[in-house]
């Protein structure tokens, strides 16, 4: 079978059964029939993405760079994509980081106002103690 063949989505969601198997990663075609009964997350997980895009479920995993080539050698072709057909599915997903780290220091700033905050206040107590003590 050629490697270079282009199918259509319709054409990869027909075959979505454990003896006929494919499955798109990062808009290519892979036949994992064979390599079904292998996979060691289980049949259940392929079956599931059986004749989709599978490429965030794949890369979610972090598979190894093993599984990756394995997964070369199931390659049958690339996806042709139709007008209607479903977008490709982005994998890098950077801002959920960026957006954790905001918050982060977000909570380190407040802590800062609130370590401040208190620092003033102790400061301000012992003054008043101070002149209290001192008018005795
Ligand atoms: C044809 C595509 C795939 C290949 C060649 C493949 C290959 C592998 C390999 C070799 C491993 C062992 C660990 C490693 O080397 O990273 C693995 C583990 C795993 N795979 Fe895949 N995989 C494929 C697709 C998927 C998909 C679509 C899912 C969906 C969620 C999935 C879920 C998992 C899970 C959960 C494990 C971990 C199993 C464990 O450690 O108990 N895999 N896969």
């Amino acid at each position: 079978m050629s490697a270079t063949q282009e199918l259509t989505f319709a054409e990869i969601a027909k075959h979505n059964t454990k003896k006929d198997l494919y499955l798109i990663v990062n808009e290519k075609v892979y036949d994992c029939s064979s390599f079904v009964d292998e996979h060691p997350g289980g049949e259940e997980v392929l079956l599931d993405v059986g004749g989709q895009d599978s490429t965030e479920a794949f890369e979610d995993v972090g598979h190894s760079d093993e599984a990756r080539e394995i997964l070369e050698g199931l390659l049958v072709g690339t996806v042709k994509r139709l007008p209607g057909d479903p977008a490709p599915k982005s994998v890098a997903t950077p801002s959920t980081d960026s957006s954790t780290s905001t918050s982060t220091s977000g909570f380190g700033v407040g802590l800062y106002a609130v370590i401040l905050l208190g620092g003033a206040l102790a400061y301000g107590a012992y003054n008043y103690l101070q002149a209290q003590q001192a008018q005795q």
